[in-house]
């Protein structure tokens, strides 16, 4: 799979971050978001693969384009079949954010990114479009830290893993009402807090990196997001772990359902019976082969964000492989037209 389809997926990043940058700070999150769909539709649907999103534009809203079941890639066409080899037609499943932090790039903030994860058939949890509580964290700590646990006794084991005080670590939680409790319980403990807005895949996956200065994420975001940065996580031999969250009040955002026991029941019908399980990063991204690609959008702790210059611009991605057991970054030129100079800083 990484051989047919690896640098086509940058291209797929690289587009929807384009097409969104372009609308980077302009205060218009929807177009933001719909102009990254459409362009890494428009690129994902030029690759000779059969790929069914998993993970796409809301499961409840009718959306047009990368909804989840919709096929894509050229061997998804039965005429088409005859072109494709037999790798091509393997089957595929992926996960996409197109923009993942429209916020972000609305109001020209850094770390959003252009995202999606790949592998084959049912090697990526079909999350619904719930919460889950997130637990992100280096391989140094993988298995050693764990969701279950109390917050102070994480922040104990963190720091010796990364032989480091708690006072040097540095836990990003997203600002939300519901994160007040944790937020004060990391501090009582003695580490620091970078809250963000939005973008918890972005910080999840700096956890997999060391020198990025984020050690760990905690607190409630998106399930899909949960599970594009499981991919990540897992390639990248990192710790993921995530727990669905369905009870509006916990959430707080009211967002999710009427009530506990009406997400209970949804979960049940999508044959999800324990609600309450924790899933780790291989029951998240449990394929053989998983296949991660992000491209920046605004720049962030792993990636520069899109910069254009007159006829051009210059992009830096990041595609991570279980199989080849690559973290690769990819700094591109792209030339529109004929560009009278090729901008390099
Ligand atoms: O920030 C995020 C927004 O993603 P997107 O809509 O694709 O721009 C994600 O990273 C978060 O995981 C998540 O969607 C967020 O936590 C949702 O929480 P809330 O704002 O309280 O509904
Ligand atoms: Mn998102
Ligand atoms: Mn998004």
């Amino acid at each position: 799979m990484e051989h047919t389809i690896g640098l086509e997926i940058i291209e797929v990043v690289e587009q929807a971050a384009i097409a969104s940058a372009r609308w980077m700070g302009k205060g218009e999150k929807n177009t933001a978001d719909e102009v990254a769909v459409e362009a890494m539709r428009e690129r994902m649907n030029k690759i000779y693969m059969r790929g069914r999103i998993v993970i796409g534009e809301g499961e409840r809203d009718d959306a047009p384009m990368l909804y989840i079941g919709e096929e894509v890639g050229i061997c998804s066409n039965p005429g088409a079949q005859g072109l494709c080899n037999s790798d091509e037609l393997i089957e595929i499943d992926i996960a996409v954010d197109p923009c993942e932090g429209t916020n972000l790039v609305a109001y020209g903030q850094p770390g959003s990114m252009a995202v999606l994860a790949i592998s084959e058939k049912g090697g990526l949890f079909a999350a619904p479009d719930f919460y889950m509580k997130k637990l992100a964290a280096p391989p140094a700590a993988k298995g050693k830290v764990d969701i279950g646990n109390s917050t102070t006794e994480n922040l104990k084991i963190l720091s010796e893993c990364l032989d480091r005080s708690i006072e040097e670590l540095v836990v990003v939680v997203m600002k939300r009402d519901r994160h007040d409790g944790l937020i004060k319980e990391i501090r009582q403990a003695g580490a620091r807090v970078q809250l963000i807005s939005d973008g918890d895949v972005g910080a999840a996956i700096s956890c997999g990196f060391a020198g990025t200065n984020i050690h760990c994420l905690m607190g409630i975001g998106a399930a899909p997001e949960g599970v594009i940065s499981a991919a990540a996580m897992r390639a990248l031999g990192g710790h993921f772990q995530g727990q669905l969250i369905y009870d509006p009040e916990v959430v707080k955002t009211g967002l999710i359902g009427e009530s506990r026991q009406a997400n209970i029941d949804r979960l049940k019908s999508m044959g999800i019976n324990n609600p309450d399980k924790i899933y780790n990063a291989e029951e998240l991204a449990s394929g053989e082969t998983v296949l991660f690609a992000a491209c920046g959008i605004t720049s962030g702790n792993l990636m520069q964000g899109v910069r254009f210059f007159h006829g051009g611009a210059r992009t830096q991605s990041l595609v991570i492989s279980n199989q080849s057991n690559t973290a690769r970054f990819v700094d591109t030129i792209h030339m529109f037209d004929q560009p009278e100079y090729i901008q390099l800083n």
